[in-house]
């Protein structure tokens, strides 16, 4: 058993990694963002051919009823900023009819985790999300995107993890903490520390559940 926690930054799985002993897990850095995280994944999964990896990182949501430093599961994956804005009207690359959007690894436009349902021990709760390579601000644009994906997560990483993880049959499953809601500038009003805290405990019991 090859279990691989990769995450965006080593700040944001330090906690696990200080205090990991079994030689079944293994950690890898990715760097921010989808290209950053995919280059990294994809190597690891020709190099190494893991038998999970665990993706952990912090996001923003679009729900201001979930509690900050909350941990879920994310069920499907959208790339947020692949298309065009025309005239004020937001066309994907699926709307354009660049890419099919039932093509693999895309099932209806997303990119579904068909492995949650045995890699999610802790029953954490399962929600949609959005990848971007620009986070929202704009009001706007934040009611586009939740007009049209209807995401409870926004993350700079996530779709990339799905698109490799289904495109070679790899199981996965992204946990994300929320760290702030989406659009929130202020940094005194996001919890990063807590959402790194809650994160990292969530992942320590995970880890245990799969390894026992
Ligand atoms: O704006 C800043 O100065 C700033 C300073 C430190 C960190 C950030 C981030 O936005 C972290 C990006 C990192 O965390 C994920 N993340 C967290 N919140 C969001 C969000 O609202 N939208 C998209 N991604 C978010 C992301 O996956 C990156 O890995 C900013």
């Amino acid at each position: 058993m090859k279990i691989i926690v990769a995450a965006a930054t080593s700040f944001e799985i330090q906690p696990t990694i200080n205090t990991s002993v079994n030689s079944n897990v293994q950690f890898l850095v990715t760097g921010i963002g989808m290209l950053a995280t995919a280059v990294s994944i994809t190597q690891l999964v020709l190099q190494q051919q893991p038998s999970i990896i665990i993706q952990a990182g912090i996001a923003g949501t679009f729900n201001t009823n979930l509690p900050l430093g909350k941990v879920v599961a994310i069920n499907s994956e959208t790339i947020g900023d692949l298309g065009v804005q025309e005239n004020d009207r937001w066309k994907d690359v699926f709307d354009l009819k660049l890419i099919d959007a039932n093509s693999a690894p895309f099932t209806n436009k997303q990119l579904l985790n068909p492995y949650l349902a045995q890699l999610n021990p802790l029953g954490l709760e399962e929600v949609p999300a959005i990848t971007v390579n620009e986070i929202s601000t704009n009001q706007q644009r934040i009611s586009q995107l939740r007009a049209t994906y209807n995401p409870t997560i926004e993350s700079m990483e996530g779709a990339a993890l799905h698109y490799i993880c289904n495109s070679f049959h790899v199981p996965y499953i992204q946990l994300r903490s929320i760290s702030n809601y989406i659009g929130e500038r202020d940094k005194n009003k996001w919890q990063m520390q807590q959402a790194i805290t809650n994160l990292n405990e969530a992942l320590k019991a995970m880890l245990q559940q799969l390894l026992s």
